[in-house]
């Protein structure tokens, strides 16, 4: 990082705490009779993350076990007010019934500030969020998913046999989250921008330095990213710094106008988004009502309803627009599911049993494929495998909390009946940690238990409190993308491999501090061993 880069960044932190110091006052929860988290002078709740080993994605949840006894309580983000939701109950009617209050994410950036991450969907407000979420839900129904899996499907079980190859007879040491990333950055460039590369054997290749300069949030990019999400995004604006540097937004529009040209001039049809959104465009992108595939059952336990009417008759996007939406999917999409599969990774390397139930499943489905494909319906029919990536989703979730910024007045009523009301522009946090490991929500919350989410167990699941994808019209969008994903790499890699711990591996496990999601402080060291080795007894070290 440049001396200047470092000015740019640190000068307006320092301004935005001065101002932040002037307007704000500690005194706001206590002059309303609500209780909340003691903040310390200029940093405000950040206390315990610099002081005390909390780590900074869950620093805006430790009210929920300090104030038991009440439905929501305090919190300063540095001197600013925000209110943390306690009872899942009342969660539920913020993010669905009321939403007319809370339509807006905390962290917003205009196209101006930065024109990439300014049309993800995640940081727009207002009508510009409602016209981008109806405009883009058509692209992510359960049928355009179907259409979608050949090509993920192919693309995982390729790379896994390009580590069948290089195991060859012998157990592969990998480190989890790097090969996730590497899988992750792969197929989301072939579903996204329509080309197949390899980034586990070729991580010098461009694409592959380029997708993470999309996806990073760690470093120089990672502090920038944490700066977005804390300081308002007009000081950006005001310093002209851009999360996606001009130079990676042009090399992917070079990539999508050539694509587009190419297949216009070729009629060729490749279902990934660049298809999807050249249809938009042309108004033909429709959504197929009444169509199975998106009945919500049909893509596992987890995943989250449409609330928006989809309308694409004005999505008009240029070259630039369709680059910018598509890129923007990296950035949420390969953290997080990366963070998924290293843990339910690491949950079958400790849990040898839940990990033989799923083999023992994965085989039955083998058997009855005789050698096709694997098929999107077979995959959405395994039950235990839902199981196991529900209780990963559950156990681990990628997003510790999610947030609403209130648009008009909206009051609140405690328990004991002492009511407030929250001032447009108030921020509110959902505790999604802190639901998942509640005990009295899920009993034993720290055991890796996929039997949860089994037939007879899951409809005493309290699904107000089951929230790894967030809920009402602002939830993730793109949910039955990320279990079509996490699911098929985890069948291709079970099919072929068992899982054990390597010798590198720091357990118990230690948790990244710095980390924006969860992660291990030294890696998620794991070995595949081939599984016909395992079978035969053979295996050499
Ligand atoms: C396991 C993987 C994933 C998890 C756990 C996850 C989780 C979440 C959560 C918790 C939210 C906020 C929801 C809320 O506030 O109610 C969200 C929003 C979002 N996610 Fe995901 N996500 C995942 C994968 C993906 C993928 C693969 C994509 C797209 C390709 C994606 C795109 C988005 C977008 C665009 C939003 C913002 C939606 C809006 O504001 O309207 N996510 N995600």
């Amino acid at each position: 990082m440049s001396i200047l880069e470092c000015f740019a960044l640190i000068f307006p932190v320092a301004a935005y705490l001065v101002y932040s110091w002037c307007v704000g006052t500690y005194k706001y929860f206590a002059k309303r009779g609500i209780p909340f988290v003691k903040p310390q002078p200029l940093i405000g709740g950040l206390w315990p993350v610099l002081c005390e080993n909390v780590l900074p994605l869950e620093a805006p949840t430790l009210g929920y076990y300090m104030f038991p006894k009440h439905r929501f309580s305090g919190y300063f983000m540095f001197r600013k007010p925000e209110y943390l939701i306690h009872d899942p109950a009342l969660a539920k009617q913020v993010m669905i019934k009321d939403f007319d209050y809370f339509t807006d994410h905390t962290t917003v950036v205009p196209m101006e500030v930065d024109p990439v991450i300014g049309r993800s969907l995640f940081f727009m407000d207002g009508q510009r969020w409602r016209h981008g979420r109806s405009g883009m839900s058509p692209a992510f129904t359960g049928s355009k998913m179907r259409n979608m899996f050949g090509l993920l499907s192919k693309y995982a079980d390729g790379a896994v046999q390009r580590l069948v190859e290089d195991a060859g007879q012998k157990k592969l040491e990998m480190e989890m989250r790097d090969l996730f990333q590497k899988l992750g950055n792969d197929i989301i460039t072939s579903i996204s921008f329509g080309l197949d590369i390899d980034s586990v054997h070729n991580p010098d290749s461009e694409l592959f330095k380029r997708g993470k300069q999309l996806a990073g949030t760690t470093g120089f990019q990672g502090l920038k990213f944490f700066l977005l999400m804390t300081v308002p995004s007009s000081v950006f604006e005001f310093f002209g710094i851009r999360l996606i540097t001009k130079e990676v937004a042009e090399f992917y529009l070079d990539i999508v106008r050539k694509t587009i040209k190419h297949r216009e001039k070729n009629n060729i049809v490749r279902p990934d988004f660049i298809h999807l959104f050249m249809q938009a465009r042309n108004n033909e992108l429709k959504e197929e009502k009444g169509n199975k595939d998106d009945q919500l059952e049909s893509a596992g336990f987890t995943t989250v309803r449409e609330h928006i009417e989809s309308c694409t008759e004005n999505s008009k996007y240029s070259d630039f627009g369709i680059t910018a939406v598509v890129a923007s999917f990296f950035f949420g999409s390969i953290e997080t599911t990366s963070t998924v599969l290293c843990f339910a990774m690491h949950e079958l390397a400790a849990n040898q049993d839940v990990q033989t139930k799923l083999q023992n499943e994965i085989n039955l489905v083998e058997e009855e494929l005789h050698g096709s494909p694997l098929t999107y319906e077979v995959l959405q029919k395994m039950k235990y495998l839902d199981m196991v990536v529900s209780e990963t989703l559950r156990r681990w979730p990628p997003l510790a909390t999610t947030n609403r910024v209130c648009v008009k007045p909206y009051t609140l009523e405690d328990y004991n009946g002492t009511q407030v009301t929250i001032e447009k522009g108030q921020a509110v946090q959902i505790p999604i940690i802190s639901y998942h490991h509640d005990p009295d929500i899920f009993p034993d919350p720290l055991r890796f238990d996929p039997e949860r989410f089994s037939d007879e167990n899951k409809d005493n699941i309290n699904r107000d409190a089951f929230l790894p994808f967030g809920s009402g019209p602002r939830n993730c969008i793109g949910s039955r993308l990320a279990l079509m994903h996490i699911k098929s790499l985890l069948y291709y890699i079970l099919a072929n491999f068992s899982v054990e711990f390597s010798e590198k591996m720091e357990l118990p496990l230690k948790l990244k501090k710095m980390s924006m999601t969860y992660s291990a402080e030294s890696g998620f060291w794991l070995n595949l061993v081939p599984k016909s080795d395992m079978l035969n007894g053979n295996l050499k070290n």
